[in-house]
């Protein structure tokens, strides 16, 4: 059985003070346990501070990017390097965000993903189709060259580590959740394309997440779906009550 990973990406918000208040409010009521899993995704300021902050918790800290480059002449970067020294755990990949402003490409996320394992970082690659792409009935065959590419050549091991976030463009940021059904046919949809790339049992081992709009009110029909494993917050993980309240959904 897949345990629940309930992941919040703060994107471009707090500052440290606000950041640390958040965290010591999340270590101090624990909500993990019992099949779930917490991890905050911090700007990469807050890193080093957070994990600091949450050694001997349970609550992991994640980087939002980073290079695929081990060092070098890349001003303003991040390396996996450097996440791993600081002792962060995961980092997301390809979040659309990055996709359509940073000019992120599935070539740069397979780069990426390839750079976490050698690196010992575990990535959450992210998916999804604009409402465009939706409305033109391509929303499977966009899904399936997105997690091809993105995880192409990585092993099979490396490929059962790996969460795939499933984040409908359209439904981030806007208050429009995908239906529990809709979303977890695409989580479903992944979890077949991953089997064809490997093997039903690699497949099986995958943590898929949801994410776009997801909140404490609609987060229990989201989880109870058969290929949602997760969650992927973004809004809803800003404030510490609500992330809790989300990580205790995914309690078996
Ligand atoms: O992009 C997201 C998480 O990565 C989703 O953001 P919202 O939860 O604010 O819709």
């Amino acid at each position: 059985m897949r345990n629940k990973v309930i992941a919040g990406n703060w994107k471009m918000n707090k500052v440290l003070s606000e950041a640390e208040k958040f965290v010591q409010e999340v270590v101090d009521k624990d909500p993990t346990g019992q099949g779930v899993e917490a991890i905050v995704c911090a700007p990469f300021p807050f890193l080093a501070p957070l994990v600091e902050q949450t050694k001997g918790t349970s609550v992991k800290i994640g980087a939002q990017n980073m290079h695929y480059a081990k060092n070098g002449a890349f001003t303003g970067e991040v390396s996996p390097v450097m996440l791993k020294d600081l002792g962060v755990t995961h980092v997301v990949i390809g979040h659309s965000e990055r996709r359509e402003y940073f000019a992120e490409t599935d070539e740069t996320v397979n780069k990426k993903a390839h750079a976490a394992f050698e690196h010992d970082l575990t990535p959450i690659v992210c998916v999804g189709e604009t409402l465009d792409q939706r409305e033109a009935n391509e929303t499977m065959n966009h899904i399936e060259t997105q997690v091809r590419e993105g995880l192409k050549d990585l092993t099979d091991a490396q490929i059962a580590e790996t969460i795939v976030a499933y984040e409908p463009i359209w439904a981030i940021g806007t208050g429009k959740t995908a239906s529990s059904s809709d979303a977890n046919e695409v989580c479903g949809h992944i979890r077949n394309v991953i089997e064809k790339m490997t093997s039903t049992e690699t497949a099986n081992q995958v943590v898929i997440q949801y994410g776009g709009s997801v909140k404490p009110a609609n987060v229990d029909e989201l989880l109870t779906q058969s290929d949602i494993d997760g969650a992927l917050v973004g809004g809803a993980s800003l404030e510490a009550e609500s992330f809790i309240q989300l990580v205790e959904a995914g309690k078996k």
